[in-house]
C-alpha cells in the first residue's frame, strides 16, 4: 500500500488558469465588440445618405473611417491574448537525482565590443558557467561575431576567474550566480553561511572580480590604444578554442566546459546575423558536447537566479508531460529599469500580459534571449534508415555531423591533446562561411533567416510544426539584461522590429496564409498580431494624428455632435479602451505613470519606429535596402541614464525620429488653436463647439499625452531637447501638410 503511494505520480509542473481575466477579458472584449460593430454602422450610414444631406467630403470621411477599421482590427488581434491567460508553477525539488537529468548547452551570443561592454559580457558568460546544474552536464559556448581578440581573452579571464567563482557559488550556496550582481546588492546572500570563514572567503572573491575588471579593462585599451589594423570585423577565419588555461592543474570543483567560437566570415557571403550565428553554434556544439538542451541567451543576459536550469528541466523530465513541447520561455527582465520607465524598455505589454495569455493557446513565441529549447525541436531526429544523401543536402557535407544526427552520439570533450584537436578541426569545418551552400541552414533547418526577427519567425514556424512552447515567469528575475533607456536605442531598436514582422507580415509566410489549420485559431491571431502591429498601428495613428485636425483646421465636422446619441459611441470606445488598460496595468503591479508612459509610447512609436520599419520593409522589396541588425547599443552612459532616471525625455536621436513627432504636434495645435481663437472672436457660430468636440478633444488629448515634446521643443533648453532647426524644419513639413492636405481632402 504505502510502496504503491510512493510511486504515485507527483508532477514536476502545474498550469492555473487565471479564470477571473478570462471572466473579465472575454465579457470586456464583447461589449467593446458591439460599440464597434455600432461604429461601423454610423460610419457606413454616411455613404448611404442623400448627397445634399451632408456638407462633409467623402474623402476624409473615408480615411478616418479606414483608420477606426485598422485600429479594431489591431484591438481584435490583441483579444487572441486575452482569451486564455495562464501561469505556471514548478517544483524542481521534485526533479530526479542530478545523473539522470540531462546536459545542457548553453550559447551566448557577442557582435560587437564597442556597443557590448566586455566586462557585461563576461559576467553573463560566468553566470551562466554558474547555473545550478551538474558541472559535467553544463557546456558554455560563446558566439563571437566580431572575431575580436579581445573576446576571446577577455574570455580566457572570465574562465580563470570562474574556477574561483563557480566553487565559491556551489560551497556556499549562492541564489545569485553573477558576480556583478552579487557585489553590487547591499544584502549578503550567503545561504546558510553566516559565519567569519565565509566573510574571508567573499572578501577574497569580491578582490579576485576587481582584478578580473581591471584586466578586462586593459584588454580593451590596449586594443583601442595599439588598434588591430588587421583585424577585419567581416573578414576573417572561423576560431574555435576550448578554453583550459591551466590543463595541468586539476581544479578542486569539475568546472563546465567553455568554449569560444567565432565563425569565419568573408565579404562574398550573407552572414544571416544572429540567427547564423546560432546555427554555427548548433553544428559545433553537436560535434563537441551534443546536448539534448540549449540555453539561448544574448551577451547581456546575466544569469541572475542559477536555478533556471532545474526549473526549465521540470518540463523536459516530467513523464507525463507531452514530449512535444519544444521550448520553455523565460521572460526578458532587465536590470536598469526605473520606476517611471519612460519608453518602456521593460518591454511591459508583452511580457507581463501577452505571453500569458499566448501561453494559454498553444505557447509564446521564442522572445530572442531566456529560454531552453530542445536541441531536436531545431534538426530534427532521423534513424539510422535514412537516406544519407537527403540528410546531407539538409544538413551539408559533413560526414561527421550527419552522423551524429543518425546516432545517440554523446561526445566527451576531454583535452587529450590529438583526439581534442581533431575534434576542433571537424568543428572548424562545420564554422566556415561556405558550408551553408545549398542546404536548408535557415531555410528549413535550424533558426531561420528569412526575417531579422529570428525568433519571432523560427518560433512560428515550429508552432506550425505541431511543437508546443511554455512561459515561464516566476517572481526572481531569472535572468537580468539591459534596457534600452534612451530614445535613439529604442527607436532603433523597434525599428528593426517592426521592419522584420512588417516583412513576415506582407510575405507568403504572412501567418494568417501560413498558418491556417496548422495551429489553433486563436494562437494563430497571436502571431498575426505581431506582424500586423507596425503596419495597423503605424496607417492608423497616421489617420487619428492628422485627418481630423486637417477637417477642424477647414471647419468640417467628423464626429456627431455632443447631443447625437452617435455620440455615445465613440463616448465609450474611448472609456472603455482607457479603462480597460489601466485595469490591466494596475493588476499586473503598474501605476496610473506606467499607464501614461504606456501609451504615450506607443503613439511615439506608432509614427516613428513602426512607420520607418514598414518603409523599410517596402524598399527592401523594391531592391532598395538591405535588411539589417544593427546590435542594440549595450553601453550605460552616465548622462542618458540620469535623464531617464529623472523621466526626462533625452531627445538626442536622429533628426528623421523626431521630424515626425514634432510635425504631428505642430498639426495638432495649429487646428487646436485656430479653431478656439476663430470661435471664441466669432463666439460659437452655428454650434460649433457641439459640432467640434469630438476633434478639439482628440487634438486635445494628442497634445496633453504628448505634452513632453511641447516641453522639449519649447520650454527645455538642454542638450537633450529638441534642437530649433528640428522644429523649424518640421513646422515647414506642418506648414505643407496643412495647405496640401487641405486642398486634396476638403
Ligand atoms: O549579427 C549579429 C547581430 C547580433 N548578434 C547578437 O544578438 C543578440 C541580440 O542582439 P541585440 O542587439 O541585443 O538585440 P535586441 O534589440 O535586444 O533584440 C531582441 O530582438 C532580436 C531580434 O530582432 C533577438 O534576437 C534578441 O534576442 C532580442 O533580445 C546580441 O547578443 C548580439 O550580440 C549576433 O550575434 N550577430
Ligand atoms: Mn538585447
Amino acid at each position: 500500500m504505502e510502496q504503491s503511494s510512493m510511486e504515485k505520480y507527483v508532477p514536476l509542473h502545474v498550469c492555473h488558469v487565471n479564470k477571473t481575466s478570462i471572466i473579465i477579458n472575454r465579457a470586456h472584449a464583447f461589449l467593446h465588440f458591439i460599440a464597434i460593430l455600432f461604429l461601423i454602422h454610423y460610419r457606413l450610414s454616411f455613404f448611404f445618405q442623400h448627397p445634399k444631406n451632408t456638407t462633409i467630403p467623402t474623402l476624409p470621411w473615408l480615411l478616418i473611417f479606414v483608420s477606426e477599421l485598422l485600429l479594431s482590427l489591431a484591438w481584435l488581434f490583441t483579444q487572441s491574448y486575452r482569451w486564455r491567460p495562464v501561469t505556471r508553477t514548478v517544483f524542481p525539488e521534485r526533479l530526479p537525482a542530478d545523473d539522470k537529468l540531462p546536459a545542457i548547452d548553453v550559447f551566448i551570443c557577442t557582435a560587437d565590443p564597442n556597443k557590448e561592454p566586455s566586462v557585461e559580457v563576461m559576467n553573463t558568460v560566468i553566470s551562466a558557467m554558474a547555473l545550478a546544474y551538474p558541472p559535467e552536464k553544463l557546456h558554455v559556448y560563446v558566439s563571437d561575431d566580431a572575431g575580436s581578440d579581445v573576446t576571446l581573452r577577455c574570455t580566457k579571464e572570465a574562465w580563470n576567474f570562474a574556477r574561483y567563482w563557480v566553487p565559491f557559488c556551489r560551497k556556499y550556496d549562492l541564489v545569485t550566480a553573477c558576480p556583478d550582481v552579487y557585489f553590487s546588492s547591499s544584502e549578503v546572500d550567503s545561504g546558510d553561511f553566516e559565519g567569519s570563514e565565509f566573510k574571508a572567503a567573499r572578501t577574497k572573491m569580491e578582490e579576485k572580480y576587481e582584478v578580473l575588471k581591471q584586466r578586462i579593462r586593459r584588454i580593451v585599451q590596449q586594443h583601442s590604444t595599439t588598434g588591430d589594423a588587421l583585424h577585419n570585423t567581416r573578414d576573417h577565419p572561423s576560431i574555435i578554442e576550448v578554453i583550459n588555461e591551466h590543463p595541468e592543474e586539476e581544479d578542486e570543483v569539475k568546472m563546465p566546459l567553455l568554449v569560444y567560437v567565432s565563425r569565419e566570415k568573408r565579404p562574398s557571403h550573407h552572414h544571416n546575423f544572429k540567427a547564423g550565428a546560432l546555427n554555427v553554434l548548433l553544428r559545433v556544439s553537436t560535434m563537441i558536447s551534443n546536448s539534448p538542451y540549449i540555453l539561448m541567451l544574448d551577451c547581456d543576459m546575466y544569469c541572475n537566479d542559477p536555478t533556471s536550469t532545474r526549473q526549465a528541466m521540470c518540463y523536459y523530465c516530467d513523464p507525463q508531460t507531452p514530449s512535444s513541447i519544444a521550448f520553455v520561455q523565460f521572460p526578458q527582465t532587465f536590470r536598469n529599469i526605473c520606476e517611471d520607465d519612460i519608453y518602456d524598455g521593460e518591454i511591459r505589454n508583452l511580457m507581463k500580459i501577452f505571453w500569458h495569455g499566448f501561453d494559454g493557446v498553444g505557447g509564446p513565441t521564442i522572445s530572442g534571449s531566456n529560454f531552453y529549447i530542445k536541441r531536436e525541436a531545431l534538426l530534427g531526429s532521423f534513424s539510422k534508415q535514412q537516406e544519407l544523401m537527403a540528410l546531407k543536402r539538409s544538413f551539408g557535407p559533413s560526414n561527421d555531423f550527419i552522423k551524429t544526427l543518425v546516432e545517440d552520439y554523446k561526445p566527451g570533450f576531454i583535452h587529450d591533446g590529438e583526439s581534442s584537436r581533431m575534434l576542433l578541426e571537424k568543428a572548424n569545418v562545420l564554422a566556415s562561411c561556405s558550408y551553408e551552400n545549398q542546404t536548408s541552414w535557415g531555410s528549413k533547418v535550424g533558426f531561420l533567416y528569412f526575417c531579422v526577427v529570428e525568433d519571432y519567425f523560427t518560433g512560428f514556424t515550429l508552432h506550425r510544426k505541431g511543437w508546443k512552447s511554455v512561459y515561464l515567469y516566476p517572481k526572481k528575475p531569472q535572468f537580468l539584461g539591459i534596457a534600452t533607456t534612451n530614445f535613439n536605442d529604442t527607436s532603433i531598436q523597434w525599428t528593426r522590429w517592426a521592419s522584420g514582422l512588417t516583412s513576415v507580415a506582407i510575405s507568403k509566410f504572412c501567418p494568417l496564409i501560413y498558418g491556417p489549420l496548422k495551429m489553433s485559431w486563436v494562437q494563430l491571431m497571436c502571431y498575426s498580431e505581431l506582424a500586423f502591429m507596425p503596419l495597423l498601428n503605424c496607417l492608423s495613428l497616421w489617420g487619428f494624428a492628422l485627418i481630423p485636425q486637417l477637417c477642424l483646421f477647414n471647419d468640417i465636422s467628423l464626429y456627431p455632435k455632443v447631443s447625437d446619441s452617435n455620440f455615445n459611441i465613440f463616448f465609450i470606445i474611448f472609456v472603455s479602451a482607457i479603462l480597460k488598460s489601466l485595469y490591466e496595468v494596475v493588476t499586473t503591479g503598474g501605476q496610473v505613470l506606467t499607464w501614461r508612459n504606456d501609451w504615450r509610447i506607443w503613439m511615439m512609436r506608432s509614427v516613428t519606429s513602426y512607420f520607418y520599419g514598414s518603409l523599410d520593409v517596402v524598399f527592401n522589396k523594391l531592391g532598395m535596402k538591405e535588411a539589417s541588425f544593427l546590435p542594440t547599443n549595450k553601453v550605460i552612459d552616465d548622462e542618458h541614464a540620469k535623464l531617464y532616471e529623472m523621466g526626462i525625455f533625452d531627445f538626442r536621436t536622429a533628426t528623421t525620429f523626431l521630424a515626425p513627432l514634432v510635425t504631428v504636434i505642430l498639426v495638432n495645435i495649429a487646428a487646436f488653436v485656430r479653431a478656439l481663437v476663430v470661435n471664441v472672436v466669432d463666439n460659437d457660430r452655428d454650434g460649433f463647439w457641439e459640432k467640434m468636440f469630438g476633434q478639439m478633444f482628440l487634438s486635445f488629448y494628442i497634445l496633453v499625452s504628448n505634452y513632453t515634446v511641447i516641453e522639449g521643443m519649447i520650454i527645455r533648453r538642454d542638450k537633450a531637447s529638441i534642437p530649433l532647426y528640428v522644429t523649424l524644419l518640421s513646422g515647414v513639413f506642418s506648414v505643407f501638410i496643412l495647405l496640401i492636405g487641405s486642398a486634396i481632402l476638403c
